[in-house]
């Protein structure tokens, strides 16, 4: 199935992301902590240096990257280095990006923001043991965060093949305010906010029988968690991709 990319179509595909990254942020918010999980004297795992959530992640990758994960240009591995090739048979992805686009990776700064600004407010302290639970719902909830702001390769060659008049002599000069500028609407990245808000609420209900309890038990999400982490995480890393995209766009 040939994909077509307009504006309209990658704003609605981030939209279906966003849900996502709801449910993955509710799925965290069911453990504590556990913060065992990221330490690395804690793991002492035989022949790996590293913390549980490492260990998660840097083996389940190699499983992924062998049944073919990262031969779609929408994904993008936290642990790059050393990766298998596919053994699967290849599928004929849309070549619409850029070539240059496969050297953006930017998940050592989204790994950063998710363990350090996010999970504080995520998830509440305590400890209940369930690491490697905790590990793989860490993993899902990075991967569709990442996806999300790796997904600004897609909307950057959209707004480039929209208007390559006005994008060209900023790449040229490399004039990262300039196209910063250039990419960005503000107003709708404050729909974006507003409407992750909305859905964090809706989507952490509690869903009982009896109508009168509806909306009265505690939300499994705290909705400002999910928009903050809009506000300060993924909107502002979605355009640093799309600036360091349009950079390459005419090499
Ligand atoms: O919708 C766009 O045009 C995007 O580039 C996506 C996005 C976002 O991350 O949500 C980023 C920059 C724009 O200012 C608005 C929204």
């Amino acid at each position: 199935e040939e994909t077509v990319y307009t504006l309209t179509s990658v704003r609605e595909n981030l939209i279906r992301q966003e849900d996502t990254i709801i449910y993955g942020l509710i799925e965290r918010a069911k453990f504590p902590s556990n913060s065992h999980t990221y330490d690395e004297k804690y793991a002492q795992i035989p022949g790996f240096s590293g913390s549980l959530v490492e260990f998660v992640v840097k083996n389940t990758e190699d499983i992924q990257a062998k049944a073919g994960r990262y031969t779609n240009p929408e994904e993008n591995p936290f642990f790059p280095e050393n990766l298998p090739p596919s053994s699967v048979p290849s599928y004929p992805f849309s070549q619409f990006l850029h070539p240059g686009a496969a050297s953006i990776n930017i998940n050592k700064s989204i790994w950063k923001m998710y363990l350090k600004d996010l999970l504080p407010l995520l998830a509440t302290p305590g400890d209940d043991g369930n690491y490697a639970q905790t590990a793989a719902t860490d993993l899902s909830l990075m991967q569709a965060i990442s996806r999300r702001i790796h997904y600004g390769k897609f909307v950057a060659e959209v707004k480039f093949r929209d208007a390559p008049k006005d994008y060209e002599p900023l790449i040229r000069a490399k004039d990262r305010e300039g196209l910063m500028k250039l990419l960005t609407f503000a107003s709708v990245e404050e729909t974006v906010r507003k409407r992750v808000e909305k859905k964090a609420t809706v989507f952490g209900q509690e869903v009982s029988l009896d109508s009168d309890n509806d909306g009265n038990q505690k939300s499994k999400l705290t909705p400002s968690v999910a928009s903050s982490l809009y506000k300060n995480g993924v909107i502002p890393l979605t355009k640093e991709v799309q600036v360091e995209y349009l950079l390459r766009r005419l090499d």
